[in-house]
């Protein structure tokens, strides 16, 4: 068990994990969390599951959090059209419309452990769907311009896109929740430093490493979110990986 109650604080022992194959993503929550909460990554691979963002986003969480066996974090984000009802989809399928609006959908889940029911903190930032401008280094950026800005994300800088975007208000409500909770961190000196849940991780075969398994769409996806073989070792190392026993 991470965390105990106590009266009316719940103690947490160790940092929570942030769950994502994704390193654009995690260079963003790390920027915008700052040191609000104690964090470290770790890119298990977690089923591709369906349905409402929240209900997906809960599960998620609870998967992640019984393999991690601890307080986990997770998020998906996807963008949404208008012109198609809220669904997310291929920018090509947007051009037979005028309406060029659309939305980043950001879902954040907290479980403090495999038995609590995760919590789900939702967000967006409105905008509208351009043609590709700026640097194309991560998904759908160059194309979605937020409203009120000349430039689409990819072309801000990054501290500009951090203070507006889908992920950085979804991140409010969870430091919200984190400053309202009550939870104390009482993390071991030898835990502090532990950026990474990699530190921690040994051969075995209960975590598997995401790109043994990634399908050829996904894999091409993760190339283009740069995190294809090579790009991120510093999240897991080895093959396959466990997260060590408490
Ligand atoms: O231009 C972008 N700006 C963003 O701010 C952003 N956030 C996510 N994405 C992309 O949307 C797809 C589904 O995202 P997604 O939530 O399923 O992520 P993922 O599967 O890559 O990672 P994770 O689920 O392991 O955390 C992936 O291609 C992500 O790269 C973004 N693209
Ligand atoms: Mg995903």
């Amino acid at each position: 068990m991470a965390a105990s109650a106590e009266a009316e604080k719940v103690v947490i022992t160790q940092p929570v994990t942030f769950v994502t194959g994704n390193v654009k993503k995690l260079e963003e929550v790390r920027a915008i969390i700052g040191q609000s909460i104690p964090l470290r990554s770790l890119k298990i691979d977690l089923p591709e599951l369906q349905g409402e963002p929240d209900a997906i986003s809960k599960e998620k969480a609870r998967l992640a959090a019984e393999k991690v066996k601890g307080p986990v974090l997770v998020e998906d984000t996807c963008l949404c059209y208008n012109a198609l009802k809220g669904l997310p989809g291929l920018n090509n399928l947007l051009a037979a419309y005028e309406d060029k609006s659309a939305y980043a959908l950001c879902t954040f889940s907290f479980a403090l452990d495999a038995e609590s029911e995760p919590l789900t903190f939702l967000e967006k930032t409105m905008g509208k769907i351009v043609p590709p401008r700026g640097p194309k280094d991560f998904g759908w950026d160059p194309i979605f311009q937020p409203d009120g800005y000349e430039q689409t994300f990819a072309e801000m800088p990054k501290e500009e896109k951090n203070k507006i975007s889908h992920r950085y208000k979804a991140l409010l409500l969870v430091k919200a929740h984190f400053t309202d909770s009550g939870y104390a961190f009482e993390i071991d000196d030898s835990k502090k430093n532990e950026q990474n849940l990699s530190d921690k991780i040994k051969n075995d075969s209960s975590v598997e490493n995401e790109k043994d398994v990634s399908t050829p769409n996904k894999r091409k996806r993760e190339e283009d979110d740069g995190v294809a073989e090579g790009t991120e070792k510093e999240e897991v190392s080895g093959k396959k990986a466990k997260v060590e026993e408490k």
